[in-house]
């Protein structure tokens, strides 16, 4: 069938033709839920039977913007892969696809409606104590497995072959990488930070080192990235902890995925100053928050490391000190991916709901500028970061300056 974009009717007539999913005759409900910046999103639901799958489809162009901003349908098959390599190394943490169909840039997959949008979660201030050991686990396997350590020499170069994203990788080119750090007209941010983003956009020590940052995003094909790992790519509860929307994913450097993860938790942490109801409230979930990233980091490094130990395929792995060397490359990557990652959020064409529900522009102003300092900091200070407790002194100082 040649591609259009599908209506809700149309999405429950693609399912009902394909084998094994629903009952001849099924009751189908369809509504598109989708919420993010790209594509369609259809919820189809048997009424009687209670099963139900999500049909993710890509349009021609970026949802958030509308036609003027044409955008490759390839991002459908890039996505529907990468969930396929991911679900085959980490499959309690990926949504499983059923469904591939490349004419129509669509793939229908397991619904994870029983899960919430990590983001969503954060801003009610749940805690996910199985989070970091999850996500730990999801860095760790699928970083491991697609890198020249762990995957074979010819297996890694026919994958980076098959992600050459151009067109994804282009976007976080600008709008992580570029556009935020000067006058650029895709920038979208409140009008009372404007002194310290001018700052930003003059300061040349900083924007040195996020032209260094993404040097390293454009040529260290590393693993297979993730490559848009935010909390709004993740849904949880309490038990379960599930990674979709890979559209981005291409091979880089290792640090991009553990950075963005990061990033969000400790967006989720400058927010608190107008998400918390009193300050017991928010000191409290700042350190949930803060304790969160060191155990990301924990989880990943001891599982990352156990693999290096047990199924590297590349002899050099176990030449002495490498890992060790390899490894500490990658927490600093993070932390200044992480940095560059919190400063588009604030600056540039696409925000994050944990700063924008803030409803005082005053309240949301303070918060932002708590954001944009950590980032800063996170970026500037990356090189002497040793472990993850560095970045919560990174993150103390820095609330302490800003207060003082
Ligand atoms: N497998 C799924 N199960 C349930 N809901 C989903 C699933 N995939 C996506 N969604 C819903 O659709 C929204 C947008 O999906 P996402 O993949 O982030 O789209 P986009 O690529 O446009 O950002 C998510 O925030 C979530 O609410
Ligand atoms: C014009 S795309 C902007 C932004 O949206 C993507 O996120 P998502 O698809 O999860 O909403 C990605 O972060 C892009 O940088």
């Amino acid at each position: 069938m040649a591609y259009r974009a599908l209506t809700e009717q149309e999405a429950v007539e693609y399912v009902r033709n394909l084998p094994n999913l629903f009952a001849t005759g099924a009751t189908l409900a369809s509504h598109e839920i989708g919420d993010g910046n790209l594509n369609l999103v259809f919820h189809i639901r048997d009424e009687e039977g209670g099963k139900s799958v999500i049909v993710k489809q890509a349009l021609p162009y970026a949802r958030v913007v509308g036609e003027s901003w044409p955008l490759t349908l390839d991002r459908a098959r890039i996505e529907a892969e990468a969930l396929q390599i991911q679900y085959k190394l980490v499959p309690e943490l990926v949504p499983h696809v059923y469904h591939y169909d490349a004419e129509l840039a669509l793939t229908v997959m397991e619904d994870l409606s029983d899960h919430i949008i990590m983001r969503k979660g954060l801003i009610a201030k749940n805690r996910y104590p199985l989070f970091a050991k999850h996500i730990g686990r999801f860095l760790a396997h699928t970083l491991f497995y697609t890198s020249d350590i762990g995957a074979h020499p010819y297996e890694k170069k026919a994958l980076v072959g098959s992600f050459i994203n151009p067109e994804l990788c282009k976007i976080t080119e600008d709008l992580v990488f570029t556009d935020p750090y000067e006058d650029a007209s895709t920038n979208n941010f409140n009008p009372l930070i404007r002194p310290e983003v001018e700052d930003i956009w003059h300061n040349a020590p900083l924007k040195r080192e996020i032209a260094k940052l993404k040097y390293g995003f454009l040529t260290r094909a590393e693993a297979l990235l993730h490559g848009d790992l935010h909390t709004g790519s993740i849904f949880v509860t309490e038990t379960s902890t599930k990674v979709i929307d890979p559209e981005f994913a291409y091979y880089g450097p290792l640090g991009f995925d553990i950075g963005a993860v990061f990033a969000n938790l400790l967006l989720n942490y400058a927010a608190q100053h107008g998400l918390a109801k009193n300050d017991e409230e928010r000191e409290s979930y700042r350190a949930y928050l803060l304790e969160t990233v060191e155990d990301v980091w924990s989880e990943f490094v001891s599982q990352f490391v156990q693999l290096w130990h047990k199924q590297a395929k590349e002899r050099s792995a176990h030449v002495e000190g490498f890992w060790q060397d390899y490894v500490k490359n990658v927490l600093q990557d993070a932390v200044g991916y992480a940095g560059c990652k919190m400063l588009r959020r604030v600056i540039g064409l696409a925000g994050v709901a944990d700063l924008n529900t803030i409803e005082s522009d005053e309240v949301r102003a303070e918060a932002e500028r708590l954001a944009l300092a950590i980032g800063q900091a996170l970026i500037l200070e990356r090189t002497q970061v040793a472990e993850a407790t560095d970045i919560t002194a990174i993150v103390n100082k820095t609330v302490g300056l800003v207060h003082s």
